[in-house]
């Protein structure tokens, strides 16, 4: 399908010069042409599901078209895990919500990286803000689930985002900034390319408050300025970014569109099969 990517890539090249949306273009062809990311739209299904709601889930996402293009990846719980790898059609695929930061042994009530790779759950979701609070999960923790999940061959949506509090009182660039640093500091460049990073701002977690457009694109170009600077411009380039906060199939194709915005982190919308589906469409119809 990619035949003609240098053609492509000059045309757009050619157009960068012109308009965000070309620019963005670039951005994504030039990861295209590299064989890494897709747009990426995950769906954290959270603690939600019966039975019977889950294997209607399954059926409504089953039965959407979603373009090839699009990394789509769904997390329901632990339970409900393997039921829904089973069932669900390729390409979807699964992650787990959270895993235990080291191998696994007297840990009651935790699932371990290596129990999940052996049952060939690609992906799993750390640092995620609820766990940050609920859990009290330190950036420190998070940075060593990474380095842990990573090592025994998952690939890692690892979370960041700041509160309300901490983004009126302007600390909001130094807790992002910390977040980061802590999941630097426990991973190889080379690991780097089995990681997105979500931008889930805590207000905005299902409050049917959507980061503005502005907000979003400023936060998620300074996550990539600040690994081109820390990490490496190349890691950079190629990481994508997710957005997560109510985001629902109204607002996602705005959002879509965003230079430095290259998926979705999608909480409530995402247990509803329609708009789980609609939100998987809404990069391809600007591509
Ligand atoms: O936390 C989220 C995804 O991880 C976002 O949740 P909502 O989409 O419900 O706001």
């Amino acid at each position: 399908m990619f035949a003609s990517t240098s053609l492509l890539h000059q045309r757009v090249q050619l157009q960068a010069a012109r308009s965000p949306a070309a620019s963005r273009a670039h951005r994504r062809m030039t990861i295209v042409a590299r064989g890494s990311g897709r747009f990426f739209i995950g769906g954290n299904w959270k603690c939600n599901g019966t039975i019977d709601s889950v294997t209607q889930l399954v059926k409504d996402l089953n039965a959407g078209s979603v373009p090839s293009t699009v990394e789509i990846v769904v997390s329901p719980t632990f339970v409900h895990l393997d039921m829904v790898k089973r069932t669900l059609r390729a390409p979807f695929q699964v992650a787990a919500q959270d895993c235990w930061v080291s191998k696994g042994g007297a840990f009651t009530g935790e699932v371990s990286a290596e129990m999940l790779h052996d049952f060939g759950i690609p992906w799993v979701i750390l640092g995620h803000s609820e766990r940050r609070s609920l859990c009290r999960e330190d950036d420190e923790l998070v940075g060593m689930k990474c380095e842990y999940a990573l090592s025994q061959g998952l690939k890692v949506i690892a979370c960041i985002g700041e509160t309300l509090e901490q983004r009126e009182s302007g600390h909001m660039w130094d807790v992002i900034d910390a977040q980061l640093q802590a999941i630097a500091n426990h991973t190889t460049i080379g690991n780097w390319t089995n990681m997105v990073v979500a931008y889930e701002p805590v207000w905005a977690i299902g409050t049917g408050v959507v980061a503005t457009p502005e907000q979003a694109q400023e936060v998620h170009a300074h996550v990539r300025a600040w690994v081109a600077k820390n990490v490496n411009p190349q890691v950079a380039d190629t990481l994508r970014i997710l957005y997560g906060g109510s985001v629902n199939d109204q607002n996602c194709e705005t959002l879509a569109n965003l230079e430095d915005v290259d998926g979705f982190l999608v909480g409530g919308a995402s247990l509803k099969g329609p708009s789980f589906i609609k939100i998987c469409n809404s990069e391809h119809k600007h591509s």
